[in-house]
């Protein structure tokens, strides 16, 4: 750099031969606009020389070590900023884990992946069980979590949705907005635009959201499914258990008159059956034998869990790169799904919207399937744009990844505990099969399975049930958010949690507790059974016209009779949760108590299976179980 003479003013050295062109004026141009573009270019040159050389230097400088530290530096100022923005819980809340420095925060992080159920078992024994909620430490990026007692449990289930939110819990928990590829706002919006509808406002911003008074229903689906499938079952038993019959004999391998042992991997077995006749329900009897349409929908659930546990590891400021990078397979996946079923669910929009239901069913027949529930609800709330068919199928998302690794979750723990366990059991529910279908007239005349008679399966019900009691497969099933713009208070301990504070019920702690299950560490296939044949066989003495019983009145034998009731597999309670309990309790379990029942049913009655020498040891990570996958039985098809 030189001083000019004339003016003082320094400027670039001439000499510097990337500076040549500051000296050159484009022919034409005036000497003040001259002048001024060549100084402009002169200086855009001298940048990027400069900014050359910097860059330069700094790769020159970079190295693997370098770049580790950088990286490393950045992710810690990220969670610290994520730290930062978490809700705080009231230091009178009790805590498990390392502590709340900030040395121990990251420790809690680390720790979570391994020790969370620890925690939680520990904080059960000491607080939960003195009616004391406590605070657990979560996955890196989620705020921690407030493991509620039992004792407190209806209050927490009874605050209304827009105070403490069941949809925004999973929605975070699930990661939605990156894992389910549906934006219901921003989809109904382009489909109002490009149908000329009314224009449809942009979400307002409060994550609660009341369906009865939105435009846009974001929890359409799961309506769907509450207002629809227990009430539509009966009539689709037969077809269910014709699914059944096939999935159990395809996946088993067994055909009448080949007695022959052989031996397969009882979780493939079980990821071969559930998917199919689970989709009987959700889309119908053509396309739930869809083989890649069924394994499509199992990889799209097995990537929502990856990435959830990625999501988890990464601070909030990444989410959305992370986030968009990890859901390119869920896009994927649903455009491979969306390719299989757009046919049928256009085909179906067509006839249902051309002859509507007139309240006595749709005048010209359609399939009783979730594709049929959401068309009928949409038409009867004027959703238009849930009729499109991509609205369809990407709602139709969350509802597979509900139902399928739960049911086969479930189902291939029944197994496990039935064989490594009493074979009694396994007798006893045979026999119980057995006689059930001989002496129902209807199901004798008819060979297929009724409700009534499905609910006279009290043995098998009660195998079931324990087993989701024993084998939980997860720590918590129902977790709430606190989306209350001021927070709640809690009654009975008094402290108060701000929003985005997460709550949660403690399913392992509860269904483990000696205080509410007689030796609750041991698989006892019969313990709801037992007590619902001791009622019945109760209230059968109190009503025998011969007077052998009984001085008790009328109300207390109804009472008696009522209680047994609710030991069936699909009452839930605040000491069995399985299926969650109160208001958003899974609305699936109706279907999930027949469609095991008959898996069962014919499984055990038409074959043998040797049993397991012990019971195989599932991993955790954080709250996520890794089933023992290799779990091998041999199986036998029985001679008729
Ligand atoms: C053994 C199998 C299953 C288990 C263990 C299970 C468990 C659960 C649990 C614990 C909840 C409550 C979550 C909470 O309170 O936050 C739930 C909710 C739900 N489940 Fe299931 N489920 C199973 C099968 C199914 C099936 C087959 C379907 C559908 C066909 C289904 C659809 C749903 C839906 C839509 C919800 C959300 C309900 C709401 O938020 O109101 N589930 N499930």
């Amino acid at each position: 750099m030189t001083t000019n003479a004339s003016t003082g003013h320094q400027v670039l050295a001439a000499s510097d031969p990337s500076m040549a062109s500051c000296f050159a004026s484009p022919p034409g141009a005036s000497p003040l606009s001259a002048g001024i573009s060549s100084i402009a270019v002169c200086i855009l040159n001298s940048l990027c020389a400069n900014l050359a050389e910097v860059l330069s230097s700094l790769a020159a400088r970079l190295t693997f070590t370098r770049i580790v530290t950088a990286f490393s530096a950045f992710l810690i100022a990220a969670f610290l900023a994520d730290c930062a923005l978490k809700p705080r819980y009231p230091r009178s809340l009790p805590r498990v884990g390392y502590g709340d420095s900030v040395l121990a925060t990251m420790r809690n992080w680390l720790g979570y992946v391994f020790y969370f159920n620890d925690w939680v078992d520990e904080g059960y024994n000491k607080f939960s069980k003195n009616d004391r909620a406590f605070v657990v430490p979560s996955a890196a990026s989620r705020p921690q979590e407030i493991v509620v007692p039992r004792n407190q449990t209806a209050w927490m289930l009874d605050l209304p949705d827009h105070v403490l939110s069941a949809h925004a819990a999973h929605g975070d928990v699930l990661y939605t907005e990156h894992n389910f590829v549906f934006d219901a706002h921003a989809h109904a919006r382009a489909y109002a635009a490009k149908h000329g509808l009314p224009p449809i406002p942009p979400r307002s911003g409060s994550e609660h959201h009341d369906h009865k008074h939105s435009v846009v229903d974001e929890d359409f689906h799961t309506r769907v499914v509450h207002r629809n499938l227990a009430r539509h079952l009966p009539g689709l038993l037969p077809a269910i258990e014709d699914e059944v019959v096939m999935a159990v004999d395809a996946a088993f391998g067994g055909v009448d008159g080949d007695d022959e042992w052989r031996t397969l991997k009882l979780w493939d077995a079980w990821l071969a059956m559930v998917p199919q006749i689970t989709n009987l329900l959700l889309v119908g009897p053509d396309a739930c034998r869809n083989q890649p349409l069924l394994s499509t929908f199992v990889k799209f659930a097995d990537t929502v869990v990856t990435n959830s546990f990625l999501l988890n590891m990464f601070p909030k400021l990444l989410h959305p790169l992370v986030g968009r990078l990890a859901s390119i397979p869920n896009r994927r996946l649903w455009r491979k799904a969306h390719s299989f079923i757009e046919p049928l669910i256009r085909e179906r929009v067509r006839v249902m919207t051309e002859s509507p239901s007139d309240g006595q069913g749709e005048k010209t027949p359609v399939n009783e399937d979730y594709i049929t529930w959401h068309i009928r609800m949409a038409l009867a709330e004027g959703r238009t744009a849930e009729l499109d068919p991509v609205a369809i199928s990407k709602r139709l998302l969350p509802i597979e990844f509900a139902a399928i690794h739960t049911t086969v979750l479930t189902g291939f723990f029944v197994i496990v505990d039935l064989l490594t366990s009493d074979p009694a059991y396994l007798e006893g529910i045979r026999e119980e099969v057995r006689s059930v279908r001989e002496s129902d007239p209807e199901v004798a005349a008819s060979g297929h399975w009724t409700k009534p008679a499905l609910a006279r399966l009290w043995r098998t019900d009660s195998a079931i049930r324990e087993s989701m009691r024993f084998s939980n497969f997860a720590t918590s099933l129902i977790k709430r958010k606190v989306i209350a713009p001021n927070g709640i208070t809690n009654s009975a301990e008094g402290w108060h949690v701000p929003y985005g504070g997460l709550l949660m019920l403690d399913l392992a702690g509860t269904h483990h507790d000696p205080d509410l299950y007689a030796k609750p560490d041991q698989y006892d296939a019969f313990r709801y059974a037992r007590q619902r044949e001791a009622y019945e066989a109760a209230a059968a003495a109190a009503a025998a016209p011969d007077g052998t019983e009984t001085n008790k009145a009328p109300e207390q034998i109804a009472a008696e009779a009522m209680r047994g009731l609710k030991l069936g597999m699909v009452t839930t309670s605040d000491s069995h949760m399985a299926f969650g309990h109160g208001r958003h309790a899974c609305p699936g379990r109706f279907f999930v108590a027949h469609e095991l029942k008959m898996i069962l049913a014919h499984f055990l009655t038409n074959y043998d299976i040797k049993p397991l020498e012990s019971k195989p040891k599932s991993l955790w990570i954080g709250q996520t179980i890794i089933p023992p996958l290799d779990v091998k039985v041999e199986v036998r098809r029985r001679k008729a």
